[in-house]
């Protein structure tokens, strides 16, 4: 039981059962009087939130309730998102911690985590001193350098490393005590936030690329010194970042990059399945993508790996792979290309500005959206698409919901209900010429908590991409006949526990499998996550 006793104990979010307490607790505990009389369940507690959060009048206060109710009450948290995962991950992560983290400094309460900021440097090793969980496992660190599709966020962009570890809970039962949301505030360029004087981050512009690398090296450095059994979780840099940084650290350190890996496993998760749906194969079709930055890459390779499992070689995969950005098509006349993008730009490709113009020249069979605009899978490049294919796939994964190339309604309207469409938010299903057709959700948070807790349950020394393979693998696999049969690419989100537990399982399995574990492997992989896990239910 508690040391803590009194108001320090109702303070205290991981041990303050409020109403909950017994007459015991509330004796020895010097509660009585703090508290009033009558003693409920979890269940009570978890009603009278569900009809607070029934008065809130739109997604952003339902986001400020649960925040705050974290901050009173982390078991009563987790419990009222466990009666309804799929009403609640749309509010306390995609698409309202976007709206959350635009509004960050004006309805901040609570740190929730650490603020690591550039003007620390020389002192990192000190500043982690002061977080009170000596074991964490794994931290989520984000710069805010590019917060889902809305640009540099700078501090403001904390609400994803919050959310995403809260997922790693909701979904994959990882413990939260050894959990750590990091914002590594190196500054930020967006010029509404430095003016505005709520703004929370450092008022400064960011540092040079050198300047910004030795800041992480310094800070991966204190991470491992404080944490040695941490896995670096980077979530939401600058593109360029992100693609950088992953490749330095990837084979020396536990650490992986969901918008890379998590993203290319849950998009080659749904196309394993939009296979089945178009009675075809992975290796057999061309991929186009709008956007080639750090989503696009990772996507790209993912498939790759992928279709290297299906019998390609890696050229013949990287033949298969074109990338259209901001300008143009990546083709060999290019002077802007970078190292990664360059196995992707194919010799006798010719300059394209136009999207429908390229899809007419390439053919692609896949088309996958990772540009951050809205509005650029127009009419004419569904149509172009649907000319093309019986079934072409069509991928808007673009965050938040006004950021997507395109939605569900344009997909079917214009594809004639043909498109097989995933979108990065849960669009609602569409009425068309008499049918419901139900889009899919293509969402890293089918990935990144199972894969998660894999690393908890295995202390896995590096995170490559063949774990995210197997977890692509799990995902995809949990789909039913009939579930696909209704045109679902991805398991039911209020089954997401049972999803991210096999998930977490088969992707430990495959840590164990690549020597890549720091413990002995266990007789049941199974039984072991499930003994890990953790339970938002007050000890009997
Ligand atoms: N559904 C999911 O699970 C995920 C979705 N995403 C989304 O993917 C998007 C991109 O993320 P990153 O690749 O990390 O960003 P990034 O900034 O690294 O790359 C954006 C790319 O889009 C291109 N682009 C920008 N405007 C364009 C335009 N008008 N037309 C064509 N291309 C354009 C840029 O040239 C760049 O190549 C974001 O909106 C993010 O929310 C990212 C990770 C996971
Ligand atoms: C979902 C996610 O990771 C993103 O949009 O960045
Ligand atoms: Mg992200």
């Amino acid at each position: 039981m508690s040391d803590l006793a009194g108001v320090a104990l109702l303070e205290d979010p991981k041990q303050n059962f409020g109403t909950a307490f017994t007459q015991k607790e509330r004796e020895e505990k010097g509660l009585i009087g703090l508290l009033p009389p009558t003693m409920e369940k979890l269940e009570d507690q978890v009603k009278r939130c569900l009809f607070q959060l029934s008065k809130k009048n739109n997604d952003l206060e339902q986001y400020i309730y649960l925040t705050q109710l974290a901050d009173d009450n982390r078991t009563l948290f987790y419990a009222v998102i466990a009666t309804d995962p799929a009403r609640f991950l749309k509010i306390v992560y995609d698409p309202t911690v976007g709206t959350a983290c635009l509004e960050f400094g004006h309805i901040y309460r609570k740190p929730n985590g650490m603020y690591v900021s550039y003007d620390q440097r020389g002192k990192l090793k000190e500043v982690l001193k002061n977080w009170p969980v000596e074991d964490v496992r794994v931290i989520c660190v984000s710069t805010g350098g590019r917060i889902l599709g809305l640009g540099d966020l700078g501090a403001n962009g904390m609400g994803i490393p919050i959310g995403k570890l809260q997922l790693y809970t909701a979904c994959a039962a990882v413990h939260p005590d050894v959990l750590l949301p990091v914002l590594l505030d190196c500054g930020t360029d967006n010029e509404k936030l430095l003016a505005d004087p709520l703004y929370l981050g450092l008022k400064q512009k960011r540092p040079t690329t050198d300047d910004l690398d030795a800041f992480v090296q310094e800070f991966v450095d204190a991470v491992l010194d404080r944490f040695p059994k941490c896995c670096i979780h980077f979530e939401d840099w600058k593109g360029a970042d992100a693609i950088r940084l992953l490749a330095r650290y990837v084979n020396q350190i536990s650490c992986y990059n969901d918008d890379i890996q998590g993203t290319g496993s849950v998009t080659v998760a749904g196309l394993y399945n939009a296979m089945k749906i178009a009675k075809s194969n992975l290796k057999d079709q061309r991929v186009l993508f709008l956007g080639a930055g750090s989503a696009g890459i990772g996507i790209a390779n993912m498939i790759v790996s992928a279709m290297k499992l299906e019998g390609l070689s890696e050229k013949e995969a990287q033949a298969r792979i074109s990338l259209f950005d901001l300008n143009g098509l990546l083709e060999p006349s290019r002077k802007d290309i970078t190292p990664e993008q360059q196995k992707y730009v194919h010799d006798g490709e010719k300059p394209a500005k136009d999207l429908s113009e390229a899809i007419k020249a390439l053919k692609p069979t896949v088309l996958i959206g990772v540009s951050t605009v809205k509005g650029t899978f127009t009419q004419q490049v569904i149509e172009t698409m649907t000319q093309l294919n019986d079934r072409p796939v069509i991928f808007a994964l673009s965050n938040p919901t006004d950021h997507a190339e395109c939605t569900a309604e344009e997909a079917y309207k214009f594809s004639q209900g043909k498109a097989i469409y995933a979108a990065g938010v849960q669009f609602d299903p569409v009425d068309l010429n008499g049918k419901t057709l139900v889009p899919s959700q293509a969402n890293n948070f089918y990935v990144f908590p199972a894969v998660g807790m894999a690393i908890v349950a295995t202390e896995a020394k590096h995170v490559p991409d063949e774990i995210f393979i197997a977890a692509a693998r799990a995902v995809a696999d949990q789909v039913t006949e009939e579930q696909l049969d209704k045109g679902m690419l991805f398991p039911p989100q209020a089954s997401v526990q049972a999803t991210s537990h096999v998930t977490a399982v088969k992707s430990a399995q495959r840590i164990f499998e690549l020597g890549l574990a720091r413990i002995p492997k266990p007789d049941s992989v199974d039984k072991h996550v499930t003994m890990l896990e953790y339970k938002a239910e007050y000890p009997s």
